[in-house]
């Protein structure tokens, strides 16, 4: 029964990655009671041959005040079943396990030594659109709970304990985690960090500027509107090149050698191959691709690697009063952990910012009625932006060197094949911002 209304419940989540796929069926793995009232699954979902799992904080009451009428998952006999992500009620029980450093039932809770945790704020959930569920305690404390489930350290977790320990600035404070065994293997179920709660998303920030050059006269340039943003991006570039070399002092770093460079290449095409198979629309910008993907074949320069963001973009970055802090170190959601901890080229997490300027100056286009005029304005702000971000890169010490422009154009578009992917799947209305960026330079 429960099972049956989980796989109808879990299709509708935002944070559900098999979305638009059916769902064979779901079984519950685990399931541990945390506290009365309060129950913690562990639900596999197949589809089409392949396993997911998932983690549910599975609420019960009798009676459901109006408050979590909507976090409703389905009635057995005379018990309500729903989220308890939304009940600030139960969610106090991990913010007090981590602070105690409590097991239970196989749940490891802990605190970051020396992290001193205020037990008195109350959760609410923040309503970005995400592919985890983030709660919120009070203006201390973000804990993210990971929704799908990947056996081992979640990145996150491992880089952000491993900058704080360096006191490397651009990095919100880790307070807590709580983990499980999964397959026999520690598995990390939440996150919890400093909440940065005067900050601004980059991606809000953005937007703003977008829309005052929208607003402004066609022959002002937009270094002159006021909401220009190129001095932030450059700072940013300035962020995100410390922060590279934070993670390439943490962790370990290796050089792919000159005849190894062109597996990256393949690397690539795998991506595109699924990708087509699954977006149709795609099938008219492979021979551009495909012609970026053979450049990179051709390259004779050897490729530096090190532990990289892996997901970057203007969603990921907050602008405190003092500067850009970054977040969520988890890489792509959907790829395996072993190739989102995989040593990779820095130049992959500047392309995806490249890509997240493209995004903001086109994202409001769709649909409006001046979408021709404003074309323009758009890739001025997006080139404008693009060059303040590299110009910042370069600044605080970032490295790129003439010949990676075939590297940072591959992983451009390779970013792009998996945004269209990405797209299809949670917002269609969106696949043509991606879609743009194979249009020929
Ligand atoms: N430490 C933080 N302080 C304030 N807001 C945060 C913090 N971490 C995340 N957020 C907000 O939550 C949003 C989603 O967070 P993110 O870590 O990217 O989650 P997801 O991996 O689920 O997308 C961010 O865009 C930001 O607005
Ligand atoms: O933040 P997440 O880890 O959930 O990342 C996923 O969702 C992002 C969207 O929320 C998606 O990013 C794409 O849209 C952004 C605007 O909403 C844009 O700034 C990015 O450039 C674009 O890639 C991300 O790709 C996905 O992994």
């Amino acid at each position: 029964m429960l099972d049956e209304l989980l796989a109808t419940w879990i299709d509708r989540q935002r944070w559900f990655g098999g979305k638009g796929r059916p769902i064979d069926a779901l079984s519950i793995d685990s399931d541990v009671e945390l506290a009365p009232g309060l129950r913690h699954l562990i639900v596999a979902v197949w589809q089409e041959g392949s396993r997911d799992r998932y983690q549910v904080l599975l609420g019960e009451r009798h009676s459901l005040p109006d408050r979590l009428a909507h976090a409703l998952i389905g009635t057995v006999g005379d018990v309500h079943l729903y989220d308890a992500v939304h009940d600030s009620e139960r969610t106090d029980w991990l913010l007090d396990g981590m602070a105690r450093g409590e097991d239970r039932s196989g749940l490891r809770m802990r605190h970051v030594p020396g992290a001193a945790i205020d037990t008195e704020p109350r959760s609410m959930v923040l309503s970005a659109e995400q592919s985890n569920t983030s709660l919120v305690y009070g203006d201390a404390y973000i804990c993210k709970l990971f929704r799908r489930l990947i056996p081992g350290v979640n990145p996150e977790l491992e880089i952000v304990n491993a900058l704080a320990a360096r006191n490397a600035p651009h990095i919100a404070q880790p307070y807590g985690w709580i983990e499980t065994d999964l397959d026999g293997t520690g598995t990390t179920l939440a996150f919890m960090q400093e909440y940065l709660s005067t900050a601004n998303d980059g991606w809000d920030l953005a937007l703003a500027s977008v829309r005052d050059l929208y607003a402004s006269l066609p022959e002002i340039p937009a270094s002159e509107v006021g909401g220009d943003f190129a001095a932030e991006s450059m700072r940013l570039g300035a962020a995100t090149a410390r922060v590279h070399r934070e993670l390439a002092a943490a962790f370990p770093t290796d050089v792919i050698e000159t005849h190894e460079v062109k597996r990256m290449a393949e690397g690539f095409r795998r991506r595109l191959g699924r990708a087509v198979a699954e977006v149709p629309a795609l099938r008219p910008h492979v021979p551009g691709i495909e012609h970026a993907c053979h450049q990179v074949e051709l390259l004779t320069n050897e490729v530096p690697v090190q532990r990289v963001h892996g997901d970057y973009h203007l969603g990921q970055v907050m602008r405190t009063t003092t500067d850009w802090v970054v977040l969520d170190f988890e890489g792509e959601p959907g790829q395996p952990l072993a190739e989102r901890r995989a040593l990779s080229s820095p130049l992959r997490d500047v392309a995806g910012m490249l890509r997240s300027f493209d995004y903001a100056a086109r994202h409001l286009l769709a649909g409006h009625s001046e979408a021709d005029d404003l074309e323009p304005r758009a890739q001025e702000w997006a080139d404008r932006n693009r060059a303040a971000f590299l110009d910042g890169y370069a600044e605080g010490g970032g490295v790129i060197n003439r010949g990676d422009a075939v590297l940072l154009r591959a992983f451009e578009l390779s970013k792009a094949v998996y945004e269209v992917v990405y797209e299809a799947r949670n917002r269609p209305t969106w696949l043509p911002i991606p879609l743009a960026a194979f249009r020929p330079r």
